[in-house]
């Protein structure tokens, strides 16, 4: 997988809203009403995580959850952490 030009990450993140690129990778931060709520969604995004074969970088402080997305083994960011990112915005929208 090979790793895309910030000008075509721009162009893909114009249908992500709340991600943004920076530091080489894609990013998002969300907020949910607890502790609880925060690891739910973790736990859903880990088992799709898995089911990728790919994994994201992340925080998590009481409600709050920071999301990174990179290719470690491109160095950068390529459609393997769109397909995780959209997947993600899924999984957020459900
Ligand atoms: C063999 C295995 O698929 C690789 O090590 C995968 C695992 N998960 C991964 N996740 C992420 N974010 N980047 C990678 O390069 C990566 N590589």
């Amino acid at each position: 997988m090979s790793k895309l030009d910030t000008r075509s990450i721009e162009e893909r993140l114009e249908k992500l809203e709340g991600w943004e690129y920076k530091d080489n990778s894609i990013h998002t931060s969300l907020e949910f009403e607890n502790f609880k709520e925060a690891f739910s969604m973790m736990t859903r995004i880990a088992f799709e995580a898995e089911n990728q074969q790919h994994h994201p970088e992340w925080t998590n402080v009481y409600n709050t959850l920071n999301i990174s997305l990179s290719t470690h083994d491109a160095g950068g960011v390529t459609e393997k952490d769109f397909k995780l990112a959209l997947a993600i915005e899924k999984l957020i929208d459900a």
